[in-house]
Formats: structure tokens, sequence, C-alpha cells
């Protein structure tokens, strides 16, 4: 019976895939072998020796220390891809948020209720309506910053709407450059694409080298009345510097016209150039499900069979299962350590049946088939070898 801790609302969809009789799932779980969650911060929480896997149900992991758990051998997943149409979709009512004062229009009619008569009413509308007028999509260029999952989505779904799109991600996977539309067009930095940006819409990770990448300093190349969409991380912008430019653009029409974000801090707030939204982007029921399935396919394949995909602390590794046992072990990345472990086999008369070997950055893993089922002093004397961090033995 493995046990696994959620956090956070997930979808049943996902928490429907663990088999009950192997699987005891809840928020209220003692000695946990996995964790699933969203947002949930675990950076403040201990986590029990017992966990050896941990997934988070959508993208970001920044609410997960990695590192430190890459150091005691606890995988890290995530769902990549599984909530960029939600994502995409928001983004595109923020664009239409921005080009438009469809917020304005909507709080000036629901305050119109001491008016009764309903022609009455149609006159005063059609008078008022020029206060709420604004500009096409089309034609103007949007500023896509990550053209990751979801960044080559909203690309996408911009050309569609007829707006020119330039983009900039110095560390573009092949598999999103197959993906990204051809009509893109590569800005060589973040500040080219700065200036030429009507909007500018950020996908980027929430890491060390995008904490602030918009700030004062950047903030001088935007176009005047450029519209800023956030729908990645707090982290990434200076809110302090955004409201600055705010001003700026309202004292003398230089800076941000607007800000438009999934990530409200204090200082945003009571400013009619600020639309921002409570973290809503992967909030529907689609890609709750489609995020929570993946984690919980990802965890029960670790689990049982060792296998992994989609980790970001650990290298893809999967093999077949054969008939027998299988152990799976991680060590640090250094020479000899595979070696130290086929030996203990030798020594004790294991017979290997199929391996498999791989590493990612200073962490290695390995998968190892055994015909017969190790003993309890094999299994330690795998756990001594120098530079081996942790070690499980499958059925
Ligand atoms: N508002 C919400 O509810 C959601 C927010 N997110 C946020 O969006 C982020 C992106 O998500 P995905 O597109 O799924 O991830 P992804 O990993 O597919 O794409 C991220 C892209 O950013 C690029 N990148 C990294 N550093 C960069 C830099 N310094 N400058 C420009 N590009 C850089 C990467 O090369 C990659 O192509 C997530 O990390 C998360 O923080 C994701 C899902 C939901
Ligand atoms: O997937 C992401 O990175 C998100 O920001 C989604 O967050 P959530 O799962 O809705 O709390």
């Amino acid at each position: 019976m493995y046990k696994v801790k959620t956090f956070n609302q997930i979808s049943v969809k996902g928490l429907d895939r663990f088999p009950r009789g192997d699987y005891e799932v809840g928020s209220d779980i003692g000695s946990p072998d996995a964790v699933l969650l969203r947002s949930h911060k675990l950076h403040d929480e201990t986590l029990p020796e017992s966990v050896k896997c941990i997934a988070r149900a959508g993208a970001g992991v920044n609410n997960i220390p990695v590192d430190d758990y890459t150091k005691k051998g606890v995988v890290v997943f995530n769902t990549p891809g599984a909530n960029a149409n939600a994502v995409k979709e928001l983004v595109m009512a923020g664009l239409l948020l921005g080009s438009r004062d469809i917020v304005g229009g909507l709080d000036y009619v629901q305050e119109l209720t001491h008016m009764t008569d309903a022609g009455e009413m149609g006159k005063l509308l059609e008078k008022e309506k020029k206060r709420f007028a604004g500009n096409e999509l089309y034609g103007r260029t949007l500023g896509v910053v990550g053209l990751g999952a979801i960044g080559s989505m909203v690309a996408e779904m911009a050309l569609a709407m007829g707006m020119n799109v330039v983009g900039f991600d110095p560390a573009l996977s092949v598999e999103a450059a197959w993906r990204l539309p051809s009509q893109v067009e590569r800005m060589e930095n973040l500040q080219s694409l700065l200036g030429r940006a009507d909007f500018i819409t950020l996908h980027v990770p929430a890491i060390e080298p995008t904490r602030h990448m918009i700030n004062s300093e950047s903030l001088q190349a935007v176009k005047p009345g450029a519209i800023l969409l956030n729908f990645a991380r707090d982290a990434i912008v200076d809110a302090d510097a955004v409201v600055t430019s705010l001003n700026s653009y309202q004292e003398c029409g230089k800076g941000l016209k607007q800000y438009i974000c999934d990530f409200p801090e204090p200082c945003l707030l009571n400013r009619k150039d600020v639309i921002a939204m409570p973290h809503i982007g992967a909030s529907t029921a689609e890609a709750e499900e489609n995020c929570a399935v993946m984690a919980a396919d990802q965890l029960m394949d670790y689990l049982h069979n060792g296998n992994i995909k989609n980790s970001v602390n650990y290298p893809v590794i999967n093999m077949a299962r054969a008939e027998g046992y299988r152990i799976t072990f991680s060590n640090d990345n250094v020479s000899g350590v595979l070696g130290n472990v086929l030996s203990v086999f030798t020594e004790n008369e294991v017979n290997v049946i199929d391996m498999v070997n791989k590493s990612r950055g200073d962490i290695a893993y390995n998968i190892i088939d055994v015909a017969g089922k190790p003993t309890d002093a094999v299994m330690q004397a795998i756990a001594e070898v120098e530079h081996v961090i942790n070690v499980r033995l499958l059925d």
C-alpha cells in the first residue's frame, strides 16, 4: 500500500487514478510515499523522510525547494503543457481587456441602478459609450517573453487574431522551437522586444535569472503606452517599478499604459490602469483535470516501476518490466558508484537481467532488474556504497 499526501484542491479525476486497494490518498496522511500538490508552498515545511517523490499538478515549481529535495534523492515532477490552453485563453481575455475599456463599461452599467426607464437608459448609454471606446488587436504587435508551452500557444492565438508577434527566449528547447509558428519574429534580447511591442506578455518560469526581469531599467525600453501582461509569476516583475512606469504614462505619456496580471500585490490595488486577477490562469475544470491525471500517472509509474517522465530534477528514464525484481537507486553523479553496486551483486550471486543508468546534473539514477529477490543484506550493502543516496526494491 502506497500513501499519497495531497495539498490544494486536486481534481477528482486525478485522485481517481489511484487504485483504492493499492493507495491511500488524502490531505491528512502521515508518513507519505508521495506528495501531490498545486501551488502550496513547501519551503516552510519539513519533508517527512518517507517521501520518495512529489508531483506538482501544474507547471511552475517555484513553490518547491527542488535543489534541497534533489540532494535527498526526492524526484520532483510537474505536468508540462497540461494547463497551457487555460492560461492561453485567459491571456486572450487579458489582451481584449487591455484593448478596450470593458471593465470600465461593465462597472458603469452596473452603477445605473437609479434608472427605471429602459428607453432613458438606452439613450444615456448611447451618449456615454464613447468613454469606453478602444482599439483593435488586429495589426498590433505582441511581444511574447518565454516561448514554451504557454508562450507558443499565445503566439499562435495572437497570429490568428491578426496580430504581429515578436518573441524572446534564450533557452528555447528544440521541441518548443518546432512548435512555434514560423511567423513569430525572433528578438535577440528583452530590450529589443520591449521596444517593439504594443502588448508584452510574460511566460517564463520564476527562477533566479528571471527574477525582476521587468524592472525600472528594462521598463525604460517599453514603447509609450504599451500594455504589460503577467500571467507567469509575481517574482518576474518588480511591481513598484511597474507602478512608477504607470504613473509616468499618466503624467507625461511615457511608460506603461496598463498592467494586467494574475498576481496582485498591495501596491497595485485601487488603480484604474491595473487589472488584477487572483491567480486563476489554470483554474479551469479541463486544466485541473489534465494536470491531476498526468501528475497521478507519473507518481504511480515512479512508485511501481521506478520510471521517470517529466521530472524537473531527475533524468527521463524508462525500462520495461521483466520477470523478477527491480532495484532502483539514486547516487551522486561521480564515477565508480554503479561499478561498486554491481560488485555487491557479484559478491552475493545476484543475477542482473537488465539495467539502465542516466544522469542529470549532480544526480544519477539507476534501474536494475534482477532474477531473484535480493536479501535485506544485499539491499543494505547497496545503501552503504559510498555516494548512494537512496535505494528501493520494487516487487
Ligand atoms: N497563471 C497561472 O495560473 C499559470 C502560470 N504559469 C507560469 O507560467 C510559466 C511558464 O509555463 P510554461 O509555458 O508551461 O513553461 P515552459 O517550461 O513550457 O516554458 C517556459 C519557457 O520560458 C523560457 N525561458 C526561461 N528563462 C527565460 C528567460 N530568461 N527569458 C526568456 N525566456 C526564458 C524557457 O526556455 C521556456 O521555453 C510557469 O513556470 C509558471 O510560472 C503556468 C501555468 C499556470
Ligand atoms: O501551473 C502553474 O504554474 C500555476 O500557476 C497553476 O497554479 P494552480 O495549480 O492553479 O495553483
